[in-house]
């Protein structure tokens, strides 16, 4: 990590010489780790950037007061701090700081956006299109939907990860009352069509909603230039505190919705519950900073990722990438590779020394890799081996280069014990064998 204090500092494993001194031995869920593992899961979360945590911290002690209270200087200091960051949250986005909800995260504002508008409208739309490639919570939210008579259209996407727009236009009913589509995909980092996606659905006087927890502070983004109604964010991605975010609600056209929280009436009514001043700074100012170092962070994981990309494909074969290859169609900060001649299993187990997320179903409780993948066409083999790479402000050259390392001589050791690799190198086609069936 470079820079900054407060990001969590690797240990050099002391087969790379490292300086830190990192040959104690960390014992975790069975496992032993040779040291604090290399932090390549930025999509997972971020670590919280100093700027952000130093315009948090007088919140948390002297600036204690309730933004709510109307009689005296403690409500009304955190009041003006919690207007303040309303307001950096707007200017990100394009928007006006009075179409901003303050919510606990991009799960909420993704529950909120469906079922609110939803509900509201139930009278006479009750038809809701998404994507089978959306976060959880927006699947889910969906699902709730549809438990209570909605219908749901869960759109296919292109081998690459992308939106068909004329699958969209073929889905959009008179009874279509909101479009949510993901502005970045969290596993494979596609970038979707956001303004196409909005001024189609403004020409059909469709809502559109979408879940920009993983673009919004990394990539340019207008709810006014891409004809966007509604807008979640999440504050932890964006180097931020964990636990807040926010909902952007378009005021004209106005969207109406029923809130999911009943209580003091406070975010317009539309989120009831005492806002957490602290957290909603630190989103403002991370939020801030986004909006003054987008360019640069950018460009830094740019040259990260093809820095990883290249690294690894220049000394392994059978790498496959998941997502599209054209950057200007993906999030550069996201670098998902699936390894073929490998056992999805030993291949986690193996890179244990990075923090990455996976496609395959070993970190989870079900067996079923990753929907994502399966939903582009991956192969099942494939899907199980499947790393994604997560890269951000705070990531370094080094930690690249290390990452490249272990993968590359991790994944060369496990095709050395496999039969399969070996049949691939003598000129087999594995695809022509005749396997027993049992
Ligand atoms: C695309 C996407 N949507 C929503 C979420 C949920 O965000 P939060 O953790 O703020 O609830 C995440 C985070 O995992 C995400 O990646
Ligand atoms: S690799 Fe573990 S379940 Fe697929």
């Amino acid at each position: 990590m470079r820079g900054f204090a407060a990001a969590p500092q690797p240990v050099e494993d002391a087969d790379h010489g490292g300086s830190s001194g990192g040959s104690s031995m960390i014992e975790k869920k069975g496992i032993t780790l040779r040291g604090v593992p290399l932090y390549l899961d930025m999509q997972a979360t971020t670590p919280m950037d100093p700027r952000v945590i130093d315009a948090m911290l007088p919140f948390m002690t002297e600036q204690f007061g309730n933004p709510h209270s109307r009689t005296h200087l403690y409500g009304w200091e955190s009041e003006e701090a919690v207007e303040d960051a309303r307001a950096k949250i707007a200017r990100l986005i394009g928007a006006d700081p009075k179409e901003i909800i303050f919510t606990s995260g991009a799960t909420e504002s993704n529950n909120t956006a469906i079922k609110g508008v939803a509900m509201y409208y139930k009278d006479k739309k009750r038809h809701v299109i998404t994507t089978q490639t959306e976060h959880k919570c927006v699947l889910d939210s969906c699902r709730w939907l549809q438990q209570r008579g909605w219908d749901v259209t869960y759109l296919p996407v292109r081998p690459d990860g992308m939106l068909d727009m004329s699958v969209l236009e073929a889905a959009i009913r008179p009874d279509t009352a909101l479009v949510s589509v993901m502005a970045v995909n969290n596993e494979i980092g596609v970038v979707q069509p956001i303004s196409e996606i909005g001024a189609l659905c403004r020409s059909k006087g469709v809502f559109f909603h979408t879940d920009g927890a993983q673009a919004v502070g990394k990539l340019p983004l207008d709810v006014n230039a891409s004809k966007i109604d509604l807008l979640s964010l999440s504050g932890h991605k964006i180097y931020g505190p964990k636990g807040v975010g926010a909902l952007y609600v378009r005021r004209r056209p106005r969207v109406r919705m029923e809130p999911l929280m009943s209580g003091g009436g406070q975010e317009r009514g539309l989120r009831s519950g005492t806002v957490p001043t602290p957290l909603v700074v630190g989103l403002g100012a991370a939020c801030e900073v986004a909006a003054r170092d987008m360019q640069s962070d950018l460009a830094h994981v740019r040259r990260l990722e093809e820095r990883l990309r290249t690294g690894i494909t220049s000394q392994l074969q059978g790498v496959m990438l998941n997502g599209p290859s054209d950057l200007a169609l993906r999030y550069p900060g996201n670098l998902n590779l699936s390894f073929a001649y490998v056992e999805g299993e030993s291949l986690i187990m193996g890179l244990k020394e990075i923090a990455v997320s996976s496609g395959s179903a070993c970190t989870s409780a079900s067996l079923e890799p990753s929907y994502v993948l399966r939903a582009l066409g991956v192969e099942e083999e494939l899907a199980h081996t499947s790393i994604r790479y997560g890269m951000g402000r705070f990531t370094t050259d080094a930690e690249v280069d290390r990452a490249i390392d272990m993968t590359v001589s991790h994944v060369n050791k496990l095709r050395e014990m496999s039969p399969l690799w070996e049949m691939v190198q003598e000129g087999v086609d594995i695809k022509s064998i005749q396997w027993a069936q049992h």
